[in-house]
C-alpha cells in the first residue's frame, strides 16, 4: 500500500518528540558494558509519522522506551512539546506523559485482565472527569469495535487479538495524545488484522494529526506508513530521511540490503 498521506506537512516545523543526542547501555553478563543506544537524536514533529525501523537488538525498542521516560538515558535529553523531560520531577512528568501514549505489541499483556473493557477506558479518562459511558462508547465506535454496547462490558480474554489491539489503541486516544509510540504493533497479528490496524492507526493519524513514533523490523510497515524513516543499527541511526528517499534509494550499505530482503509491493 503506497504511503498516500501527506497530511502532517502542514505541520513538519513543530517539533513534537526531540531526543538529542541520547545514549543508553547496560551491563553485559560478562560484566562489561553493552551499548544499546549510542548518540542518537531523533525528532518527530506533530502530525508526522516517523518509522524506526532495524533487525533485532539494533536498539530500537531501548530508544522507544528511553523516549516513553520508561528508561533514562546515560547521556542526552528527551523533550516532548518544548519541555524537556529528562530530569522533571514526576508528578509533571506524569502530566506531560499522558499526551504520549505507547502502544505494544502485546496487547494481552497490556490490558489488565481482571478490568473489563468499560473500567479500563473509564480509567484512561480520570482527567476528564464527567466524561463516563458515552465516552467510552464513541471511543469504541471510533476504533471500529461497533456496536459499541456489544463491547463495553466484555474481559480482555473475551475478545480477538485484533479487538484487544482495539482497545489499548481506544484506550491511548481516551488520553488525546499528540504522539503515540508505537512498537511492533502489528507484529504478533495475523495478516487481515495488521492490514486493518494498520489503517485504524492511519486514520487516526489523519483525524486527530496524532503523531507516530513507529517502532518496527518490517520495511514494508514504514513503506506503507511512514513520512519519514530512520535507520537503525547496533545502536546508531545509520541512514534518515523522507520515506521515498531512504526505500527507494538507500544510502547506506545496511539499509540497501534490509530493503532488498522486501518486496516493493509486499503487502502489510
Ligand atoms: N534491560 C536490559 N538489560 C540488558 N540488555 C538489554 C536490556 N534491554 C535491552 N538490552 C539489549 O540491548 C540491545 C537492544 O535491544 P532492543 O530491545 O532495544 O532492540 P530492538 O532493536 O528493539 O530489538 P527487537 O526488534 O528484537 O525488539 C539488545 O542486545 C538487548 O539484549
Amino acid at each position: 500500500m503506497p504511503n498516500t498521506n501527506p497530511s502532517h506537512l502542514a505541520n513538519a516545523a513543530d517539533p513534537l518528540l526531540v531526543l538529542d543526542n541520547v545514549s543508553k547501555s547496560f551491563k553485559s553478563p560478562g560484566g562489561g558494558l553493552f551499548h544499546a543506544v549510542r548518540s542518537v537524536s531523533l525528532t518527530v514533529h506533530s502530525g508526522e509519522i516517523v518509522a524506526l525501523v532495524g533487525e533485532s537488538g539494533s536498539g530500537k525498542s531501548t530508544l522507544g522506551r528511553i523516549a516513553l521516560g520508561l528508561l533514562q538515558p546515560d547521556v542526552g535529553s528527551v523533550s516532548f512539546d518544548h519541555q524537556r523531560l529528562t530530569g522533571m520531577p514526576p508528578e509533571v512528568f506524569r502530566d506531560v506523559r499522558t499526551r504520549m501514549q505507547p502502544i505494544f505489541q502485546d496487547s494481552t499483556a497490556a490490558l489488565n485482565p481482571r478490568k473489563s473493557v468499560r473500567e479500563l477506558l473509564m480509567q484512561a479518562l480520570w482527567k476528564q472527569p464527567g466524561e463516563g459511558e458515552a465516552r467510552c462508547l464513541r471511543l469504541l465506535e471510533d476504533v471500529g469495535l461497533r456496536p459499541a454496547s456489544r463491547f463495553i462490558d466484555r474481559y480482555s480474554h473475551e475478545l480477538s487479538g485484533g479487538q484487544r489491539q482495539r482497545v489499548s489503541i481506544a484506550r491511548s486516544l481516551a488520553m488525546e495524545p499528540r504522539l503515540i509510540i508505537a512498537d511492533e504493533p502489528l507484529s504478533g497479528a495475523d495478516v487481515s488484522i495488521r492490514g486493518q490496524v494498520l489503517n485504524l492507526m492511519l486514520d487516526i493519524q489523519r483525524s486527530r494529526q496524532v503523531a507516530y513514533l513507529m517502532i518496527t523490523h518490517d520495511i514494508s510497515i514504514a513503506r506503507a506508513f511512514a513520512d519519514r524513516v530512520a535507520v537503525m543499527m547496533k545502536g546508531e541511526i545509520v541512514e534518515m530521511g523522507s520515506a521515498q528517499e531512504v526505500l527507494t534509494n538507500p544510502q547506506h550499505a545496511y539499509t540497501q540490503r534490509l530493503v532488498a530482503a522486501v518486496p516493493v509491493l509486499g503487502s502489510v
